[in-house]
């Protein structure tokens, strides 16, 4: 959970970076709390990756500031590296070592004094106690993704950077997933992810940064950010899709989806009762029946919505 009273683990400000001719980074600014979790959320192509590459030492920007731990990665990129970890695509798990040998690797590697506790910790925070003497060649999917992380970790980072950490893993991996993100930052590891979904980023981080167009569009809390919705959602569902397609054309004037269910619409609506009432009367006057009636509770995932669909407006 978040510690205000530390200084920040990441600062970025006003950070820009073009490809080709393709600006990629307008301007992006955000601050990282120490010890918490920090979800960055973006379509795809929208930049998250080059964002970490640019933090974590790996890219250059072209202008902007960006200070990890108090230093400057593009003064100090040496004890930027030295305070960060970032794991995915870039460790490789040996298949012919054991998980724990894959882990003394790392730690012979980086001239770990202590490699052995650390590497017995690690595997215990990763689910791996049990399998650690056994060859990677035998591990699961997320076994092995468990492993990758882990190994990355050796040496303490204090702040880990995690591309997509979940993309790919079922369910029950997944969870275990969540459960290590945040145990690390129960530890006082800042945790920054990239993730495509929603709703990861909605139960796992502390706080959370949507990035479209090159700027980041909204930041905030989980909760925070919900409100940026008008709270009057509401689903109806129809009996069938004539009446379906009578509801579509008698409330065009509010903000429309249809929903994943058969005959299902979504409405927004200002929160209003008298906006309620008068979506009501529409139906009514129709002799439009409604099979079910529910007020929703908006996810993260509808503001992100939301807020692309305005941006998108704006733009036009
Ligand atoms: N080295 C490069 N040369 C040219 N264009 C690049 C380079 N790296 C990234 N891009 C472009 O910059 C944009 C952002 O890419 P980036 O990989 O950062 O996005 P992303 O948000 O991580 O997407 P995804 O979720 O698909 O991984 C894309 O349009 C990509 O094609």
């Amino acid at each position: 959970m978040m510690k205000n009273n530390r200084l920040p683990a990441v600062v970025v400000k006003d950070l820009k970076k073009t490809f080709q001719r393709q600006q990629v980074l307008k301007g992006v600014s955000f601050t990282v709390e120490s010890g918490s979790i920090f979800a960055l959320l973006g379509s795809n192509g929208a930049g998250k990756t080059t964002i970490v590459n640019i933090l974590s030492t790996l890219k250059t920007m072209d202008s902007g500031c960006v200070m990890i731990n108090q230093y400057d990665v593009v003064k100090q990129p040496n004890e930027v590296r030295r305070h960060i970890t970032l794991t995915g695509q870039y460790t490789t798990v040996d298949e012919l070592l054991s998980g724990r040998e894959n882990l003394y690797l790392i730690g012979e590697l980086r001239n770990l004094p202590h490699k052995k506790t650390e590497a017995t910790a690690l595997l215990e925070l990763f689910s791996l106690q049990d399998a650690a003497d056994r060859l990677v060649a035998t591990y699961s999917g997320g076994m092995r993704r468990r492993l990758d992380i882990a190994m990355s970790l050796m040496g303490q980072a204090s702040v880990v950077f995690l591309d997509e950490p979940t993309t790919g893993l079922d369910p029950q991996n997944r969870l275990e997933m969540w459960r290590i993100i945040r145990e690390m930052a129960a530890q006082g590891t800042t945790v920054f992810l990239t993730t495509q979904y929603l709703h990861e980023a909605e139960i796992l981080a502390d706080q959370i940064a949507i990035l479209h167009d090159g700027v980041i569009l909204a930041k905030g809390t989980p909760a925070t950010l919900k409100q940026v919705l008008p709270q009057g959602i509401i689903n109806l569902q129809v009996r069938n899709e004539a009446d379906e397609k009578k509801v579509m054309e008698l409330l065009k004037n509010y903000p429309l989806r249809k929903c994943s269910y058969e005959h299902g619409i979504e409405v927004q609506t200002d929160g209003t009762l008298q906006q309620l009432e008068e979506v009501l009367h529409q139906l009514n006057k129709e002799s439009i029946i409604l099979e079910a009636f529910t007020p929703k509770q908006p996810t993260i995932e509808d503001a992100f919505f939301a807020l692309i669909g305005e941006k998108q407006e704006e733009s036009v």
